[in-house]
């Protein structure tokens, strides 16, 4: 009798809609609300540091005060990784080989860094945000957790401000609807991401990004510029 060895379920081709019921369907961390800053609206310039989850839209609110708000200073981070098309040097990040990275952290010349999602590194150089507080700015560096903790150690008079999504459901959703990573990354993310909501404590300030331009108002007024409705 010639019997087809069944697969085993985990092997078996699933479409993406159902992918995504199961990446849904897993359970639920606590997500935070909005919490405002305990920390007074600093009278002057200063560094604030936005991190959170992945694709909870760290980079898109970014990119709007970077456009709305030019007397926000945004830092560029050098970064090993390659640019995606339409990004540009010196403007989306600093993009330098594995050496010269090195080379910048030996020298001290990286105020954080870290290797984010297991492959790449990034880093905010220490000089350009020295002379951009020097020269009165309100500064805003877009970081991960890590770098986050170190800029803590180094700073602690900066303003650290956690980005949270509305829901559980709603960073799944963004996750996957960026279509910018396998099966698999997306679930290694998500993994992350539990562990990052879990870091909410140790900032000054929750930001809910419901809506972009809210979410960037809210953001701004905590970095002492004026918010545009
Ligand atoms: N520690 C640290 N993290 C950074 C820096 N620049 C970017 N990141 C983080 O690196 C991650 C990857 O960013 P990016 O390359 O734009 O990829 P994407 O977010 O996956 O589209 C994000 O979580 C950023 O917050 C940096 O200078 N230092
Ligand atoms: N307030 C929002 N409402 C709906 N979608 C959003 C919002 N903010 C960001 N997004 C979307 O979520 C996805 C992840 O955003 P992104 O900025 O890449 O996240 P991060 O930089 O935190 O990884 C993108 O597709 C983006 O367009």
């Amino acid at each position: 009798m010639n019997v087809t060895p069944s697969e085993p379920a985990d092997r078996l081709p699933v479409d993406a809609s159902a992918r995504h019921s199961a990446l849904l369907a897993e359970e639920a961390p606590a997500v935070p609300g909005p919490r405002a800053s305990g920390k007074p609206v600093p009278p002057g310039p200063g560094v604030t540091v936005l991190a959170g989850p992945t694709a909870v839209g760290k980079g898109t609110v970014s990119a709007y005060i970077r456009e709305h708000y030019p007397e926000a200073w945004l830092s560029v981070s050098a970064t090993t990784r390659p640019a995606r098309p339409g990004e540009q040097e010196g403007v989306h990040y600093f993009f330098v080989t594995s050496e010269e990275f090195d080379d910048l952290v030996d020298r001290d010349q990286m105020l954080e860094w870290a290797v984010v999602h297991g492959v790449n590194r990034y880093g905010t150089r220490r000089d350009k945000v020295d002379e951009a507080v020097a020269a009165g700015r309100h500064v805003l560096l877009e970081i991960d957790l890590q770098g986050a903790r170190q800029v803590r150690e180094s700073l602690p008079e900066a303003t650290f401000v956690f980005l949270a999504p509305p829901s559980w459901p709603e960073l799944v959703e963004r996750l996957i609807g960026r279509g910018t990573e396998t099966e698999a990354e997306q679930r290694r993310r998500l993994e992350t991401a539990r562990m990052e909501l879990a870091a909410e404590p140790e900032f000054d300030a929750v930001v809910v990004n419901d809506r972009v331009e809210r979410a960037a108002s809210e953001l701004v007024q905590i970095m002492g510029l004026t918010p545009r409705d």
